[in-house]
């Protein structure tokens, strides 16, 4: 007691003189009067002294988390001060602060305990000795809590997991936050990997994979900063609402500007489509539907999804364009009016000769505009203006008549074409009809005819547009990190490497949440294959530090009995109520699902979710607790912002998210099948602090029946 006594005088005494000397430099960068002239250096160092200003005064409110006593080899500790962004002192030689990204404050994160710590600085490896590992919580200037989780002095060596444990146990608010004062080693590596490789996280439901990519970014910023730009680099999320729900963990670093996009968004933009395909409720609804046994059940070849993700569909594009080039220019001279002839031997010389070094698209546009020229150069002899004109009229029907005659270049009509029934096909295309399945080519062939497009097309038509196209410097990215990466397919990730520079990717998903077994892949080695050996780098987070232990061996029990899984999640050391069942059948059905709402919510938590087996559910479970006039949110897979509160929500809508309560309505044998122990398992971690399980008569047989029935 005393030591904490005195450990909170002193970290209060550096506190004050740190927020003092903020306060100084914010007033002297104050006292410089805000240039508002045109003369462009005067406004570039303006705008560097307005975010300098931005960044003293977020310090000002929380100017550090963590303190690192480190000494050199021989040397005694010295004692470091570790912030969300450095603060540097005009006096001195070291900074007041350390950004959180510098190369000494990775030992913050990466020395677990032992007898010698080092890390890797622009000078070569640093080796030395840490004597004291300390969290702070500052808010709003304010010292509020002192924790060592590391003390060369006192016994026991290694780091605990105290501050960890208690940060885990606050509630959440409605967005996803910022972990850096309690970022685990496993994690730093993560964060701290080089640039030019495409990472793969296999990553257990709570084991921080999405909060890891965002701080990812923020690193990559800081660590490359003169090679890579924050607009250049792009997070991949599966909707609108998960892009609202994780929009303040970047700013709150003090990063901003990087794109955050679905694949549909981004691939409507390329291609130039009006409205991005999505996997709307619709599609959803028909894939997660209770009453059809046969759809979990179904091959590669009857899932249109899979099939059109594989690098077999990759291969079928390619030999249907393997000849495009041959088949580009039409086989006849042109001749704009009587007696002016450009063969079709100087057109193919063009097409074939001079610009084949441009992709075929290109090729052809360019080739149009120099007939275009030729045109117009030969009009200018004509004997007299009347036979110019005359001329002129001719000349510009025949070369629109002419240019038709070129097969279309464009990736939706060079797929229309794949798909179109041999009777109607343009000259010179081959008929792919006999590799793809029956089901797919038809349906595919039905929907396309009506000029509708499907999110599982976009991968192929991307791929069309890379081959017949130039990716132009703009479309480019620095690095890409893909979210719930189980739901895409290996051709997704090919077509997307094209786009991006030295294979920088951060692939970051967990098959055991593979709920979406229409799409995406079932083994990472379908993402690594697309990289060589020495591009890639695989990681593991097992750890699982959202739920509580009680939750989490609940959720393992799921996976161990449903789909026979080994590599479960292992618990942070925290423990809460236990899982609660409770029958919930017929007439007392909503009554038992508000009863048990009042009862998970009489507590602090601020936010809960309802999640039913299917939208339908969620719609008639909304109407009625809102006729009982409880306030409830209804997410439905088209909405693009999280409201927080009480939400209600198919089970399969909730991935990425969580709560701090959930409540499972309808878990039983006529609601989940034995291929559903995924979503379950979805659902069930997505619980903090309470989880909820609500059953008619029988149980799916992988739920723990050991978790005692609680009445209320
Ligand atoms: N090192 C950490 N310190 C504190 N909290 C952490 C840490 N790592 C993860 N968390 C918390 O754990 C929760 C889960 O994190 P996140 O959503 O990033 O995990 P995930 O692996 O993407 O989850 P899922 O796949 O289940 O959606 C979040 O509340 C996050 O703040």
């Amino acid at each position: 007691m005393e030591d904490f006594q005195s450990a909170y005088q002193e970290e209060k005494a550096r506190l004050d003189r740190t927020l003092e000397e903020i306060e100084k430099q914010l007033i002297a960068l104050r006292s410089i009067p805000e240039y508002t002239g045109h003369d462009f250096t005067e406004q570039v160092l303006e705008a560097s002294r307005q975010s300098e200003r931005e960044q003293l005064e977020r310090s000002f409110r929380e100017p550090y988390f963590g303190r690192l006593d480190f000494g050199e080899q021989g040397k005694p500790g010295t004692p470091y001060y570790i912030g969300k962004l450095g603060v540097g002192d005009p006096g001195g030689k070291e900074p007041i602060v350390i950004d959180w990204r510098a190369p000494l404050a990775s030992l913050f994160y990466s020395f677990t305990g032992g007898e010698s710590a080092s890390y890797e600085a622009p000078e070569g490896m640093i080796e030395g000795l840490v004597y004291l590992k300390r969290n702070v919580v500052i808010r709003k200037g304010i010292l509020e809590r002192v924790a060592d989780t590391y003390n060369r002095d006192s016994e026991g060596p290694a780091v605990s997991d105290e501050f960890l444990v208690y940060r885990l146990g606050e509630n959440k608010d409605n967005r996803l936050r910022d972990i850096v004062s309690t970022i685990q080693a496993e994690q730093d590596l993560i964060i701290r990997a080089a640039k030019n490789t495409a990472l793969i996280i296999q990553g257990v439901a709570g084991s921080g994979k999405t909060t890891v990519a965002l701080h990812r970014l923020a690193f990559l910023l800081y660590q490359y900063k003169e090679q890579i730009t924050a607009e250049r680099m792009i997070i991949f999320a599966p909707n609108h609402m998960f892009i609202d729900y994780i929009s303040e963990v970047l700013p709150e670093l003090g990063v901003g500007d990087i794109q955050q996009s679905t694949y549909s968004d981004w691939a409507a933009q390329i291609l130039g489509l009006d409205t991005p395909p999505q996997d709307g409720s619709e599609t959803l609804t028909h894939w997660f539907d209770v009453t059809n046994t046969k759809l979990g059940r179904l091959n590669d070849d009857e899932l249109p999804g899979r099939f059109k993700g594989s690098l077999k569909f990759k291969g079928i594009l390619d030999a249907f364009l393997e000849n495009i080039e041959s088949y580009c220019v039409p086989p006849l001279d042109f001749e704009p009016w009587e007696g002016a002839v450009l063969s079709h031997a100087d057109i193919l010389q063009w097409f074939e000769g001079e610009y084949r070094h441009y992709p075929v698209a290109r090729r052809k546009e360019r080739v149009l505009s120099r007939i275009h020229r030729w045109i117009e150069m030969e009009l200018k002899k004509s004997p007299s203006l009347a036979a110019m004109k005359e001329r002129k009229k001719k000349a510009q029907q025949r070369e629109k008549a002419y240019a038709k005659k070129w097969p279309e270049l464009e990736p939706v009509s060079l797929y229309q074409e794949l798909f179109r029934a041999k009777k109607s096909m343009n000259a010179g295309f081959p008929d792919m009809s006999e590799y793809i399945p029956k089901s797919i080519w038809k349906e595919t062939q039905t929907y396309l005819k009506k000029q509708t497009m499907k999110e599982e097309d976009l991968a192929a038509l991307l791929y069309l547009f890379t081959c017949i196209n130039e990716i132009e410097g703009h479309m480019t990215f620095d690095h890409v990190v893909i979210d719930e990466a189980q739901d895409f397919s290996p051709f997704q990730v090919l077509v997307l490497d094209r786009f991006v520079k030295g294979h920088s990717f951060t692939i970051l998903g967990d098959l055991s949440q593979g709920i979406h077994y229409y799409k995406g892949v079932q083994s990472w080695d379908e993402m690594a294959s697309l990289f060589r050996p020495e591009e890639t780098a695989y990681f593991a987070l097992t750890r699982s530090y959202r739920s509580t232990m009680e939750i989490i061996e609940f959720a393992n029990e799921i996976l161990k009995r449903g789909v026979g899984a080994e590599l479960l999640a292992v618990p942070v050391f925290r423990s809460g109520d236990p899982v609660r069942l409770q029958s919930a059948v017929g007439d007392h059905r909503e009554t038992s699902i508000s009863q048990v709402l009042e009862v998970a919510l009489s507590g602090s938590y601020r936010t809960a979710a309802l999640l039913t087996r299917t939208l339908q559910e969620a719609k008639q479970l909304y109407e009625y607790l809102i006729d009982q006039g409880i306030e409830v949110h209804l997410i439905d897979g088209d909405k693009g912002q999280y409201a927080g509160g009480i939400s209600v929500l198919p089970v399969y809508l909730s991935k990425g998210l969580e709560f701090d309560a959930v409540i499972l309505t309808d878990v039983d044998t006529g609601h989940y099948g034995p291929g559903d122990a995924k979503l379950l398992y979805v659902g069930c971690t997505r619980a903090l602090h309470e989880l909820w399980l609500l059953h008619g008569d029988i149980l799916p047989d992988y739920i723990s029946t050991d978790t005692p029935e609680n009445g209320l």
